[in-house]
């Protein structure tokens, strides 16, 4: 089978929008622990594999592999289960309650349960620990019993990050989690994916262009829902038509 030392392993993945084509015929391989940053003009069709590969759009044609096995028409919370993770906007968490709760709660529902059921959960011992280890990881330590609606917004993104990390994944799908941070915020996002590189397989969708670079082990260049290039990042800074089409001289620090 094609891939099977891959994590992930995706072949001529296809996604129409009557006739516009938002996935064309995509293959992605992403191999354990490795950072496979994924990058492209706006609208080039990355927010619409994350949610393909998360299993909240089902494609119109190829397939998707997790760690060997078929998951391409799976639902979202099984392939959760099976270790497959995306990172969540803060919307979906509840500003009220505090760090520790919203992770402790995520963690429940990865284990199949409920929010319904979120009470008993916030007393749930066996909870607390991994949840707590999880803000550590991604240095809101001191925070845990802060509520979400106080958190600055890079510590938000970080709470995002501990949600993801609380429900034991093996590949993590972050969705631009640079998004509107300062310099200063995106620099220490950076370095907490570098802690956690290598641990996991992580498809990074970013535009922050010093971060790619700082992070990832390879960049494919999504451009019209189409892979235009695939490599390591060098041979993807000095690809002629990757420069074209979406780079630029000006975007690339050398
Ligand atoms: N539900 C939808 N219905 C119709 N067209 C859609 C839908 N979702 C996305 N598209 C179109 O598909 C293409 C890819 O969109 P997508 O949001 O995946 O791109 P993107 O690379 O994530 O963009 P950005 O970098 O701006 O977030 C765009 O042309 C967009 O307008």
């Amino acid at each position: 089978m094609a891939g099977a030392a891959n994590l992930l392993s995706v072949r001529r993945l296809l996604k129409r929008y009557g006739g516009l084509v938002a996935t064309d015929h995509f293959d992605l391989d992403v191999r354990p622990g490795e950072l496979h940053a994924i990058i492209g003009p706006n609208g080039a069709g990355k927010s619409t594999l994350i949610a393909q590969l998360a299993g909240e759009i089902r494609p119109d044609g190829g397939s998707i592999h997790f760690d060997g096995r078929d998951i391409t028409g799976m639902r979202v919370e099984r392939r959760a289960l099976l270790g497959l993770a995306r990172s969540y906007q803060i919307t979906s968490v509840f500003p009220e309650f505090t760090a520790l709760q919203n992770v402790m709660l995520t963690a429940q529902a990865h284990q199949g349960h409920s929010f319904r059921f979120w009470t008993p959960t916030l007393r749930q011992p066996e909870l607390v620990e991994p949840a707590a280890q999880a803000l550590e990881r991604v240095g809101l330590g001191s925070r845990l019993h802060t509520p979400v609606a106080d958190l600055a917004h890079g510590e938000q993104r970080q709470l995002e990050l501990a949600m993801v990390l609380a429900g034991k994944p093996r590949l993590l799908l972050l969705d631009e989690p640079m998004a509107g941070m300062s310099q200063s915020e995106s620099r220490l996002m950076t370095d907490l994916l570098l802690s956690l590189k290598g641990q996991y397989g992580i498809v990074l969708v970013e535009h922050d262009m010093d971060a790619v670079f700082a992070l990832a082990d390879r960049i494919t260049v999504l451009v019209y829902g189409r892979a235009i290039a695939c490599g390591p990042i060098e041979e993807i800074r000095a690809n002629p038509e990757v420069r074209n089409a979406y780079l630029g001289d000006e975007a690339m620090p050398s």
